[in-house]
C-alpha cells in the first residue's frame, strides 16, 4: 500500500483471500439503481456491497451479511478485497461504512466461526481478523464509520480503526468491547486500539466490565465524534468526510501513520504468536461451553 510519498503502509501479509472467495460475485460491476454514468456504477460481492462516486472521491461500503452482519471469513475476506481495490484506484480518497442490515451495523465475531470448530479454522479466521484490522488502521483512504445500529465486540473494532465515527441516536445501538461478558478476553491490539481512543483509564473500566456504551454515553467517553438522529446518519458522515478530505491527503496520510503505526507494528511483529494464543485459548473446553452457552442464549433471546 504505498503512499504518494513512497512511505508504505500495512505490508501484504495475509492473503490468499482469492481463495477464500468461493461461489462469490465478488468484482461484478452493475449500474446503481437509477444511476447511469460510472460515479453511479456500483460493485462489490455477496457481502459487501460498494458504492462509488468518482465525482467526490468517496465511496460507500455496506456490510450486508444478514441477519447481523457476523464478521464471518467470507466478510473478512471480502471487506479486505473491496477496500484493496478501492485503495489501488487513484480516483478515491475516503470510505464511508455502514451497514446495509436493519438495526445492526455489526455484531462482531462470527461466533460459529471459532464455537466447534477446530485450531487450523480458529487459526485462519483470526489471521483474516488481523488482517482486516492491519488494513484498515493503516488504510491511506479517510475511513469514516456511519454506525446505523448495534456495534458490539468485534464490530467496535471495525468502527475504531476508523478514523471518524458518526453514531445514529437510539439507544439500542450500543457500542463497546464486551468481550469480558462473554468470557473472552480482547487481545492486545484492541486493547491498544481502544487506549488510543478513548485513554488509559477509560479502557480499563470498560474493557473489565465489557462495557456497551449507549450514543450519549458514547460520546461522552470519545468512542464516537458525533451522535445523530438516524435520518442524519449518511448526511452527516458525508460532512465529516468533506471535514477530512479538505486536508491534503499526503500530510493527512503521513499524520495518520504517524499516530497508528507503533500500534499496528506490535502486532505485526508478535503476529504468529497472537494467532497461537487466540487459538488456545479460544479452544480450550472452558471457553468453548461459555461460547456455546453464548449462542444458545442469543438463538433463545429471538422467541
Ligand atoms: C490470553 C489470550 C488472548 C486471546 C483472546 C481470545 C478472544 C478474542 C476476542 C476477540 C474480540 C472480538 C470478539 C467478538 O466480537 S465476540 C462477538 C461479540 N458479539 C456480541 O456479543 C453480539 C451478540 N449479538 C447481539 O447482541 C445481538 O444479536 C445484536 C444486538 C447484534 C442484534 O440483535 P437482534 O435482536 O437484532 O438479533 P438477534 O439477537 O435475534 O440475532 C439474530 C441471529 O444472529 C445470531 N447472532 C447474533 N450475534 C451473533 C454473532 N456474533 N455470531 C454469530 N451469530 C450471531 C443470533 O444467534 C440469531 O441467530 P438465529 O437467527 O439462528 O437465532
Amino acid at each position: 500500500m504505498a503512499l504518494a510519498s513512497g512511505v508504505r503502509f500495512a505490508p501484504r501479509a495475509l492473503l490468499r483471500p482469492w481463495a477464500l472467495l468461493r461461489g462469490t460475485t465478488l468484482g461484478r460491476t452493475e449500474p446503481a439503481a437509477g444511476g447511469g454514468g460510472d460515479g453511479a456504477r456500483r460493485f462489490g460481492s455477496q457481502r459487501v456491497l460498494v458504492e462509488p462516486d468518482a465525482a467526490s472521491g468517496v465511496a460507500v461500503m455496506k456490510l450486508r451479511n444478514p441477519p447481523v452482519n457476523a464478521l464471518s471469513l467470507e466478510l473478512l475476506t471480502e471487506l479486505v478485497i473491496s477496500l484493496e481495490k478501492l485503495e489501488n484506484d487513484k480516483t478515491f480518497r475516503g470510505i464511508i461504512l455502514t451497514s446495509d442490515c436493519p438495526r445492526v451495523f455489526c455484531a462482531g465475531l462470527d461466533l460459529t466461526e471459532i464455537c466447534g470448530r477446530n485450531p487450523a479454522h480458529c487459526a485462519e479466521y483470526w489471521k483474516a481478523m488481523q488482517e482486516l484490522w492491519l488494513r484498515m488502521y493503516l488504510s491511506s483512504l479517510v475511513l469514516v464509520a456511519a454506525i446505523n445500529g448495534a456495534c458490539p465486540a468485534g464490530g467496535c473494532i471495525i468502527a475504531l480503526s476508523c478514523d471518524c465515527r458518526v453514531l445514529a441516536d437510539n439507544p439500542k445501538y450500543r457500542i463497546g468491547l464486551n468481550e469480558t461478558l462473554l468470557g473472552i478476553i480482547a487481545p492486545f491490539w484492541l486493547k491498544d486500539t481502544y487506549v488510543n481512543t478513548i485513554g488509559h483509564r477509560a479502557s480499563e473500566q470498560a474493557l473489565q466490565l465489557g462495557s456497551l456504551f449507549p450514543p450519549a454515553e458514547a460520546l461522552q467517553v470519545g468512542l464516537v465524534d458525533q451522535v445523530v438522529p438516524e435520518d442524519q446518519v449518511q448526511s452527516t458522515a458525508l460532512s465529516e468526510m468533506a471535514r477530512w478530505l479538505a486536508v491534503p491527503d499526503h500530510a493527512r496520510q503521513l499524520t495518520k501513520n504517524m499516530m497508528r503505526k507503533a500500534t499496528a507494528d506490535r502486532l505485526l511483529r508478535q503476529r504468529d504468536a497472537d494467532t497461537q494464543n487466540f487459538v488456545s485459548f479460544v479452544c480450550r473446553d472452558s471457553i468453548q461451553k461459555s461460547l456455546q452457552a453464548y449462542l444458545e442464549k442469543l438463538r433463545q433471546r429471538k422467541g
